[in-house]
């Protein structure tokens, strides 16, 4: 496999006035994956991508494509495209010939452009959709010929700035299953800005978690929610179960609570003041196992959501804890706690997570 990076971000800063809106960030995208930069509002993702695409230039640091330093070239002569939120498609032209726009701009024959487009509306599901306007296409269909106008020049890259952010939830869910597919069958690397979560999660490869300005963590999906490195990460990722504590002697005492089995730390020093997560799914409130860490709280409230119910349990005052069950035993959902029980959970000990 070609171990050259499709994208390598080379100690790249974006700095406006006397603020840095990327700090000296290093990163690698290996080619093929889909590749996301995922952070709340304002962390720099736009800023990031903005730089790869060449509609912004660096204050400081080098972009490479492929192993070649573009750092300075227009976005023009970046074997790149972007597919921005805002599709802009031209309402004044039929769907194949918006896909084809590029394509003719550059001369390629008009045969050739023809053949290319059929099978960028065949790829994107809109074989039938050649001959109609814009403006008579619904939300989803729109972002599929803007996707497929990017795809059609064969980028090595494609930049993605949250291009699903329009479409409402159901949609949204069903244009990342086929996005990702779409990502899958023609094998170019995707670069996806995303603020949402779950949305990096079901599509990428890998994802690079972003905060004010700076990486704090890349790695699969999995590792970044199992195994999230820093407390931004982990209270990032879904719900995390935040406590703060003590570390001390394989055990973590909590600020609010009891103390906590953590296993030995050689990286920690006893007495350093450290957090601990635990997921909600991970917690368990029967069936328990040998070994597990075991707790006793009070049922505050019971929230039902079809498939699952979250319990929030107080293990002491003001400090809870969210606790998600399936709504699988058929005995549970009759008995199921309604608020005021006191109740035994656990876990087992590698969930409980320890953050510097
Ligand atoms: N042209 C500019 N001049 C000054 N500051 C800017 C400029 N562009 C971006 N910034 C600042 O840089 C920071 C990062 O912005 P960026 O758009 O990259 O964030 P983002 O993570 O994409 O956010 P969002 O999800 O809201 O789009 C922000 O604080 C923003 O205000």
């Amino acid at each position: 496999m070609d171990a050259t990076p499709a994208v390598r971000l080379d100690g790249v800063s974006k700095q406006f006035a006397d603020s840095y809106a990327v700090h000296r960030l290093d990163l690698d995208i290996e080619a093929g994956h889909f590749y996301s930069l995922l952070g709340p509002s304002g962390c720099g993702k736009t800023t990031t991508l903005r730089m790869i695409g060449g509609f912004s230039d660096p204050t400081e640091g080098s972009v490479l494509l492929a192993g070649e330093d573009v750092t300075g070239l227009p976005p023009n002569r970046r074997n790149v495209n972007t597919v921005f939120q805002s599709y802009a498609l031209f309402d004044h032209l039929s769907i194949a010939d918006n896909v084809g726009f590029g394509l003719k701009r550059r001369g390629v024959a008009r045969a050739e452009i023809r053949q290319r487009v059929g099978e960028m509306l065949e790829l994107v599901q809109l074989a039938g959709f050649a001959d109609r306007r814009p403006r008579t296409l619904s939300g989803g269909q729109r972002q599929r010929v803007a996707l497929a106008r990017a795809l059609v020049n064969r980028p090595a890259v494609l930049l993605l700035d949250e291009p699903l952010a329009a479409l409402d939830l159901k949609l949204r869910r069903q244009m990342q299953v086929e996005l990702k597919q779409i990502q899958r069958e023609v094998g170019i690397t995707f670069v996806f800005v995303t603020h949402d979560q779950d949305e990096a999660l079901t599509m990428s490869d890998r994802i690079a978690v972003m905060n004010e300005g700076r990486i704090e963590q890349c790695g699969t999906p999995e590792d970044i929610y199992e195994h999230p490195a820093t407390r931004f990460v982990a209270s990032f990722m879904g719900t995390s179960n935040l406590m703060t504590g003590t570390y001390r002697d394989g055990e973590v005492a909590l600020e609010k609570g009891p103390a906590l089995p953590v296993g030995t730390r050689s990286d920690i020093a006893d007495g350093s003041a450290v957090s601990v997560s635990v997921r909600p799914e991970k917690i368990w409130l029967s069936d328990f196992e040998p070994g597990m860490s075991m707790l006793s709280g009070v049922i505050r409230e019971t929230v039902y959501s079809g498939p699952t119910t979250t319990y929030l349990i107080e293990l002491a005052p003001g400090l809870t804890l969210s606790v998600l069950e399936q709504n699988t035993a058929r005995a549970r959902m009759e008995d199921r706690w309604s608020g005021g029980e006191t109740v035994e959970f656990g876990w087992r000990p590698e969930h409980c997570l320890v953050l510097a």
